[in-house]
């Protein structure tokens, strides 16, 4: 009743004022009435009290405040992108809210709210929010919103707009960082759609899988059915040395072919030592590995040539392969069609997808090329560099060819760190007489034909594209732009070259068969190959006599048809640098004017006959640079000792810069004038040439009149207007600068 001090104040007031109007029996009533009154208020006051402090008068701030708490923290957490809590936090939330979407269809808040209260934080136990929740439903003030019956009250409709809104959230596609943590799990529950995409990205052991490493596994896996370790395909990777022009598929296999090959080598570190090579070491053993490994794909059915044994059952032919490896010689072709294999299983190679050379096995990766006397492959070794292989057959050969062929490899051998010739990484010839006989200088039997099956194999580095190719695919490139080869593109190859060549002219060798398809670009650069009909210069001599008369025709000089031959004076005809030359000078024709000078001499008769007469005259269309048709005319005389040699070649002003391409301009104070005009039109080359050609006439006016019509008015004027004429094209050409 304290909390009620002015009702009694009023009833005294009232009771005094009744005693003063002096009417008891009306006032006494009155009286009962106001006490009953009193009685009344008392009690509802009382009852309002209890009301307030019982237990129903807080649920109400509870269900509200909670509810606002979840929607805060839910609002708090989407701004949230790094706090650990925060994100195991949303990952509780947003499966309770879920859950209570899918499960509590009338009543998604209550039932949202309830499993969302943070239970540490507020106090409240599993009894009174599930109490919570049923005073709650007993509650009447429910709204029904568009048939869908909803158990939030009218003045929570805020409350419920944040609740969509985090809902939406969760519906989204997760953010990179909610699915990073212990909670991505429950996080890939609830977004089922990207999930897999978010496991890929984040590092716990979902991620695992799909790491980098595991993808290569799983694409090595896709070509090789055994699994591939990890160290094994590091070490692949990182010991390619090239890849240049090798297809994705060409380098799975190599990678795979490094893992198969690397295994067995780490599966057979036995007793054989290693080899440096160039600078890679290759391991004897590895032979064997091979061997074994390649014997088990053949006895699988040769499935694939990239195909890798990993498998245990690899150290268990260890024994056999190595009796296996001493008669190999022999055994191969058997052993690879799979007969003579009496039960017990043959350790050897498989020579459809192997090569092997003085007992290193290289795996065919493709084949590169053929030329007229081999096969050139590109194949990959045990320590996964890729090489060319060449391998020319012997039987049925002449002896002196096949010389010729043994011959290459001394030579490849005497020019061995030369960066400009292809280097021989190693080489093995079957037939061992033969190649003894070449190396001791003995060997006599040249008219014979090899009869037995001999092989010669070449490992050499591997080139990207040879001139040949790159010269039509120039072409191709200008086809219809009725424009010539760039001349720096030009400058830059013809220097490397004639660089390559004076190499082998420096060590008393001669190509004899040069030409654009045995240049090869290797790294960048133009490297010589074909050494197989090359001579060495005897010491005596600066000519080599020929054994018999071979080379490429389109670029064969005149002396090396008439090879052996007297001359008129009844000299030999002997072919030297000069024939290199020669072959050289068509080259560059062909780099000029995408053709050979004796391209339009279709038969071999034509050819030979156009090509050995002294009076046929070459035609050169005029280029933009008068320099190169003269380069391309000190290649092409005639006469073989009329011929620059490549020091001079070197020292073309062709290869000189563009102004000093007219040294007598500089040379010469009386054409000072002239140069300066050269110089401020160097990029017109029309100007240029009229500047070369005024100071040719200026220079050397006999070239255009006969001495003896120089005091002649005739030839003065014929001089004069010629003179003038070149000025007024001169002069037209600067106007329009
Ligand atoms: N080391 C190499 N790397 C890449 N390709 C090569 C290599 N060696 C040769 N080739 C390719 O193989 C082709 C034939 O090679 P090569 O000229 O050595 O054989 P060949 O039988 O002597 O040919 P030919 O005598 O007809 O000129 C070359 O034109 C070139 O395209």
């Amino acid at each position: 009743m304290d909390g009620n001090p002015n009702s009694y104040e009023l009833l005294r007031q009232v009771q005094a004022a009744l005693k003063r109007r002096r009417n008891p029996g009306t006032v006494t009533l009155f009286l009962t009435l106001l006490n009953a009154f009193s009685i009344f208020l008392n009690f509802y006051f009382l009852f309002i009290f209890f009301r307030n402090s019982s237990p129903g008068g807080s649920l109400q701030s509870n269900i509200i405040r909670p509810k606002r708490s979840a929607v805060a923290e839910a609002k708090a957490m989407t701004k949230s992108d790094d706090s650990q809590t925060s994100l195991d936090q949303l990952g509780n939330h947003s499966l309770s809210l879920r859950k209570g979407t899918e499960v509590v269809v009338a009543g998604e808040e209550m039932e949202c709210l309830a499993s969302s209260l943070p239970e540490a934080s507020n106090g409240i136990n599993q009894d009174l929010k599930y109490k919570t929740i049923k005073q709650a439903e007993s509650k009447k003030n429910f709204i029904s919103e568009g048939g869908k019956i909803s158990m939030v009250p009218r003045r929570t409709v805020t409350n419920q707009d944040h609740l969509h809104k985090f809902k939406n959230f969760l519906s989204q596609p997760a953010t990179q960082s909610s699915v990073v943590g212990p909670s991505c799990a429950t996080t890939t529950s609830v977004h089922s759609s990207s999930a897999p995409m978010l496991n890929s990205l984040t590092g716990s052991s979902y991620s695992h899988p799909n790491s980098a490493s595991d993808l290569v596994t799983k694409r090595c896996g896709n070509l090789n059915p055994h699994p591939i370790t990890h160290g094994v395909i590091k070490s692949a990777n990182t010991s390619i040395k090239e890849t240049t022009g090798i297809s994705t598929d060409q380098a799975m296999t190599a990678v795979q072919a490094c893992s198969s090959l690397t295994d067995a080598e780490l599966t057979f570190k036995e007793s054989n030592p290693s080899k440096e090579q160039q600078g890679c070491t290759l391991k004897e053993t590895s032979i064997s590995n091979h061997a074994s490994y390649n014997d088990d794909v053949l006895t699988k059915g040769k499935e694939s040539a990239v195909a890798t044994n990993t498998q245990p059952e690899a150290p268990t032919v260890s024994s056999d392969v190595k009796l296996e490896s001493s008669k190999l010689g022999k055994a191969d072709k058997l052993a690879a069609s799979g007969k003579g294999s009496s039960g017990a299983r043959k350790r050897t190679y498989d020579p459809d997808y192997f090569f092997k050379v003085s007992g290193k096995l290289y795996q065919r990766l493709g084949r590169i090329g053929t030329g007229g006397s081999s096969e050139v492959h590109k194949v990959i070794s045990s320590d996964c560099t890729i090489y060319a292989l060449k391998k020319i057959k012997l039987k049925g050969r002449d002896y002196a060819t096949a010389y010729g062929f043994c011959q290459e490899i001394e030579y490849l051998n005497r020019l061995k760190g030369k960066s400009n010739i292809i280097q021989l990484i190693d080489y093995e010839v079957t037939d061992k007489a033969l190649l003894e006989g070449v190396m001791s200088g003995s060997f006599n039997n040249k008219d014979g034909r090899v009869k037995d099956d001999g092989f010669i194999y070449m490992v050499l580095e591997h080139g990207e594209i040879d001139l040949a190719h790159m010269l039509s695919q120039k072409w191709k490139e200008l086809d219809g732009c009725n424009q010539t080869i760039d001349e720096n593109w030009l400058r830059f190859y013809w220097q490397q070259i004639l660089q390559a060549v004076n190499t082998i002219h420096e060590e008393r060798i001669v190509h004899s068969d040069l030409k654009p398809a045995n240049f090869l670009l290797v790294k960048g650069s133009l490297k010589l190959i074909d050494f197989g009909i090359a001579k060495a210069i005897m010491s005596d001599t600066t000519n080599i006599q020929r054994d018999s008369q071979v080379g490429t025709l389109n670029y064969m000089s005149p002396e090396a048809f008439m090879c052996n031959e007297s001359d008129a004076n009844g000299n030999i005809i002997k072919c030297g640098r000069p024939s290199d030359i020669w072959s050289l000078g068509c080259i560059l024709y062909q780099m000029v004017y995408g053709r050979t000078p004796f391209s339009d001499y279709k038969t071999f008769w034509a050819k030979v006959k156009v090509i050995t007469d002294p009076n046929h005259q070459i035609t050169y269309e005029p280029v933009s640079n008068p320099w190169l048709v003269d380069l391309m005319k000190k290649c092409l005389a005639w006469d073989r000792n009329e011929r620059w040699r490549i020091p001079q070649l070197l020292q073309h002003p062709f290869l000189a810069p563009p102004v000093s391409c007219h040294p007598s301009l500089s040379q010469d104070n009386t054409f000072k004038w002239l140069q300066l005009i050269a110089e401020t039109c160097t990029c017109d080359q029309e100007a240029l040439q009229l500047c070369y050609q005024l100071q040719q006439v200026l220079g050397d006016p006999f070239k255009l009149i006969t001495p003896d019509t120089t005091n002649s008015r005739d030839g003065q004027r014929k001089l004069l207007s010629r003179i003038s004429e070149l000025c007024v094209h001169l002069h037209e050409k600067i106007n329009k600068f």
